[in-house]
């Protein structure tokens, strides 16, 4: 389990994180979801103690990353997959994370086949790898201790979409099996996939967070009919929120059942009815974080 208290970071006038307070519990994966330069990567080195907050906590299982006696065991850490020495080979990366943290050295070969990258490759200089191929030798080197918690900032970046489902697989089984996943990311598709719980920052502060069922949920309802300003006014005068989508859909705020019920009472035949889901969220993402949006939100 991961707990962030109070976290906040200056840097000069930045504030690049404000006040942060979330938790990834235990055999779930959490998604850490915020546009380029919300705080995401800021919160993670803050964690795993490569930058030093100005105020609040992060603790990994209770602790401090500063007093894990041997951090590899406890939590994985994959913050920026080129970071890696590129003169060593893939398998000397990973033998000298096996010797310092006193594992046995089958763990070695063990994560090469986890991560499938072949013995050829693993002989290979980590210059010579292509993007996706430092991702997987990262997410090795995070995984070969067997720690409880996960902290992958942007794991998929470079990966192919075998890769991705294979990510997103190995991610989903460590959680199962009671691990905690914090996994951060701009793209919203990757964490709606994966995440069970999502946290979603913007300039530094987190505008929403909760499970992404709920929030799935409260991302409510498109609908649609033949006459659409119709069903607008009905809806608006049942006391809905309503907008409409580009493509002529309306969004509503609450759930298909009640908004069926008021166009069945106005005489009003739908020819669409859906919970938002995915598109709900993006709307959702896009309107909470919009001062945060380099692009502004479209209307
Ligand atoms: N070392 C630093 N010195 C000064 N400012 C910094 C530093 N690191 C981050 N920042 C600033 O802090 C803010 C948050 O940056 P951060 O990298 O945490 O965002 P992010 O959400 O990870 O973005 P992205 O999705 O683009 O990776 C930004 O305004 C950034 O410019």
């Amino acid at each position: 389990m991961i707990t962030i208290d109070g976290l906040t970071k200056t840097y000069g006038t930045t504030l690049a994180v404000d006040d942060v307070t979330f938790t990834a519990a235990s055999g779930r994966v959490t998604g850490f979801l915020g546009p380029n330069g919300a705080g995401k990567s800021t919160t993670m080195r803050i964690m795993v103690g490569l930058t030093r907050a100005t105020s609040g906590h992060a603790t990994i299982s209770g602790r401090r990353f500063a007093d894990l006696p041997n951090p590899g065991l406890e939590v994985g850490v994959l913050l920026d997959a080129s970071a890696q020495h590129a003169g060593r080979t893939g398998r000397e990366i990973l033998t000298l994370a096996q010797q310092y943290m006193g594992l046995p050295r089958a763990r070695v070969e063990e994560m090469l086949a986890v991560v499938s990258l072949t013995p050829d490759e693993a002989g290979r200089r980590v210059g010579e790898y292509s993007l996706g191929m430092r991702q997987r030798l990262g997410i090795a080197t995070a995984l070969i201790g067997d720690p409880e918690v996960l902290i992958l900032d942007e794991p998929a970046n470079g990966l192919d979409p075998a890769g991705i489902r294979w990510m997103r697989d190995l991610l989903r089984g460590y959680a199962d099996r009671g691990g905690t996943v914090l996994l951060s990311s701009h793209l919203l598709h990757e964490i709606e996939v994966i995440a069970d719980d999502i946290v979603m920052i913007g300039l530094g502060r987190i505008v929403s967070q909760g499970s992404k069922t709920d929030l799935l949920r409260a991302a409510g309802t498109v609908v649609r009919a033949a006459d659409i300003a119709r069903l607008e006014q009905a809806l608006t005068a049942a006391g809905l929120v309503t907008t409409r989508a580009g493509d002529g859909a309306l969004h509503t705020d609450t759930e298909a059942a009640r908004v069926g019920t008021i166009a069945l009472g106005a005489g009003i035949a739908l020819t669409e009815l859906r919970a938002a889901e995915g598109a709900g969220l993006e709307e959702m993402f896009l309107e909470l974080t919009s001062a945060s949006q380099r692009e502004g939100v479209p209307a």
